[in-house]
């Protein structure tokens, strides 16, 4: 009897593939997962919790005000992975350095990046948020310990990426190299169950998606890109519909799902937008592209990215091919 693929079962498998595996990375994997279910309990009583909703009053790294869930979020994983000790270092938008380890972490083989709690803003409206993830293979060597070295390797090096979706039903997606997976949480067994196996983007829709309160202060291309899209004249050939929810794992995940293509561009304000490489651009764009889309900063792709810093901004374009290709095409003239 085979019955329903169980994300346990999954990463039990994908690790079969691999005879020389530990099992270190699959320990990741699923301790990443029981987090998620923790998170999700929390978004779900969050209205009627009052330790759950609300500012936290702190800045983070970016400079935007903590919400309690960030935080709390931000311990729900840090706690989870903390019991496997098999990474070395551990980067959050949440803290601005790399938090402090005990020496049983110098034999971790991996760097770990969050964004515990994406689109915190949506909090306290019971819209969708999620929590983005990235694993790189660490490069300092084992032993010593993990440093930021380490975390700021360029996108195209990440060994796993995903995110958690806390919708109307809760959802993981992600990829290890190998196409992309996407499960969903059975509330009445607490599992993760694969719901949507080896997704492609599709290369038609009805949607673009972009925060347009901005568009005063961008550049005059991608206005007059946006514009065309309101005609009958581009490459659809079609009028789009807009849809930006302004939590970016709700709308990558409709983009990955329904096609198009989500942009959070640089602007006059934002020189460098507002999304954060590491945290957010990097996972979203390997996800996209492991799914047959592509995913910019302008000129290039953001996986081929040299990071400065665990914080550092960057514009983002990313959605089908023929998408991202049409968009690079009129904005960036290549
Ligand atoms: O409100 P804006 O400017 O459109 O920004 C929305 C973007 O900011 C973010 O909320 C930033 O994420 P955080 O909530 O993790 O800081 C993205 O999820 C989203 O795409
Ligand atoms: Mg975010
Ligand atoms: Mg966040």
């Amino acid at each position: 009897m085979q019955g329903p693929m169980n994300l346990t079962r999954f990463i039990y498998e994908t690790q079969k593939a691999f005879p020389t595996a530990t099992g270190d990375f699959s320990a990741i994997l699923n301790q990443i997962a029981l987090a998620a279910k923790i998170v999700s309990l929390e978004v779900n009583r969050a209205g009627i919790m009052e330790d759950v909703l609300g500012y936290q009053g702190e800045v983070n790294a970016s400079g935007d005000a903590q919400k309690k869930l960030d935080v709390i979020a931000d311990n729900v994983f840090f706690n989870a992975l903390e019991h496997i000790e098999k990474f070395c270092i551990m980067g959050s938008e949440e803290n601005e350095q790399p938090v402090k380890l005990p020496a049983q972490y110098k034999k971790g083989r991996y760097a770990i990046l969050f964004d515990p709690l994406d689109g915190s803003s949506n909090i306290d409206f019971n819209v969708s948020i999620g929590t983005i993830f990235s694993v790189y293979r660490r490069v300092t060597p084992e032993g010593g310990d993990g440093t930021l070295q380490d975390l700021l390797q360029p996108g195209y090096k990440q060994v796993a990426a995903g995110y958690v979706l806390y919708g109307s039903s809760t959802m993981m997606t992600f990829t290890t190299g190998q196409g992309v997976n996407m499960f969903t949480l059975d509330p009445q067994i607490g599992e993760f169950i694969l719901t949507h196996p080896d997704i492609r983007i599709p290369d038609t829709t009805r949607y673009y998606s972009i925060n347009e309160g901005n568009s005063a202060n961008w550049d005059e291309k991608l206005a007059a890109y946006v514009d065309s899209l309101k005609t009958t004249d581009n490459i659809y050939g079609k009028v789009l519909s807009g849809r930006y929810i302004g939590s970016m794992v709700a709308d990558v995940h409709r983009t990955l799902l329904g096609g198009g293509f989500f942009a959070y561009p640089s602007d006059r304000i934002n020189t460098s937008g507002k999304l954060r490489l590491m945290y957010e651009a990097n996972p979203m764009a390997m996800i996209i592209e492991q799914a047959g889309g592509r995913a910019i900063y302008g000129e290039g792709d953001i996986l081929g990215i040299i990071p400065r810093a665990l914080h550092q901004k960057i514009p983002v374009y990313l959605g089908s091919k023929r998408d991202i290709d049409a968009l690079q095409k009129a904005v960036f003239g290549k």
